[in-house]
């Protein structure tokens, strides 16, 4: 079957990569980037927090804002992050890959004990991805990896926090697979990046295919 370029279409198509810190989010993406482009697709890779004002304070705050105000800084940040850059690059044809998205707004927040519902809510205007990739692995693996890459930020700082993130994204998970979201759930845990990525790509060829006639 041949199919047409995503950029070919009037829209492009919006696909967002998240999961527990350490599966491997940037480094998928940076595959799947070059697997798309390599396959004639117009990619624009981006990611949350955004290079757009409200995402530089939100990197500037992650550390030492907490609770309801870091919650609306990243939520803030992802409205204006669609109305920037990912609707102009959708209505230019292009796949739009975001290293972290609206599962990350679910989950990330929790750590500092804020309720589920609220981040819903608070999440409940920002566009669907036409596909949502969660990367799953064990707590075991991904801490590993952390702590041969080395943390980010102060949620990857304690040593729960892993187990934590896991049971977070699978509550996230299926909230989004219940609310109608096409998700696709990617096992990372012996998986090489270059091998999830390709698996990725194919599905999402093949997720895509039957709009393109
Ligand atoms: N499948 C894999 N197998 C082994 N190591 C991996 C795999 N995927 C990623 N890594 C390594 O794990 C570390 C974390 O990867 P990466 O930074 O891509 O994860 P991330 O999910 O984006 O993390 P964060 O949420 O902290 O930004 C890196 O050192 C990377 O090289
Ligand atoms: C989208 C989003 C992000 N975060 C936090 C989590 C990390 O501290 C950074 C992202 O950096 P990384 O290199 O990708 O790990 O942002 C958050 O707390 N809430 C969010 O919604």
């Amino acid at each position: 079957m041949s199919l047409r370029p995503f950029s070919e279409r009037q829209r492009g198509r919006f696909v967002s990569v998240d999961g527990p810190s350490g599966a491997g989010k940037s480094t998928i993406v940076r595959h799947l980037a070059q697997l798309l482009v390599a396959a004639g697709e117009d990619v624009h890779v981006t990611a949350e927090p955004s290079t757009g004002p409200i995402g530089a304070l939100c990197r500037e705050l992650t550390e030492t804002t907490t609770r309801h105000a870091l919650a609306c800084l990243y939520a803030a940040d992802r409205y204006h992050h669609l109305e920037a850059e990912v609707r102009p690059n959708l209505e230019a044809g292009r796949v739009v890959l975001s290293d972290r998205y609206i599962p990350s707004g679910l989950v990330m927040q929790r750590f500092d004990g804020i309720d589920p519902m609220f981040l819903w809510r608070l999440n409940a205007e920002a566009d669907r991805p036409d596909l949502a990739v969660i990367l799953e692995a064990d707590p075991e693996v991904i801490s590993e990896r952390l702590r041969e890459r080395g943390p980010h930020n102060r949620f990857q700082l304690s040593s729960g926090s892993s187990h934590a993130e896991v049971h977070f994204y699978r509550q996230a998970t299926e909230r989004l697979i219940q609310a109608g979201y096409d998700v696709l759930r990617v096992d990372v845990n012996r998986r090489p990046p270059e091998r999830s990525a390709a698996l990725i790509r194919d599905r999402l060829l093949a997720f895509f295919a039957p709009a393109a006639g």
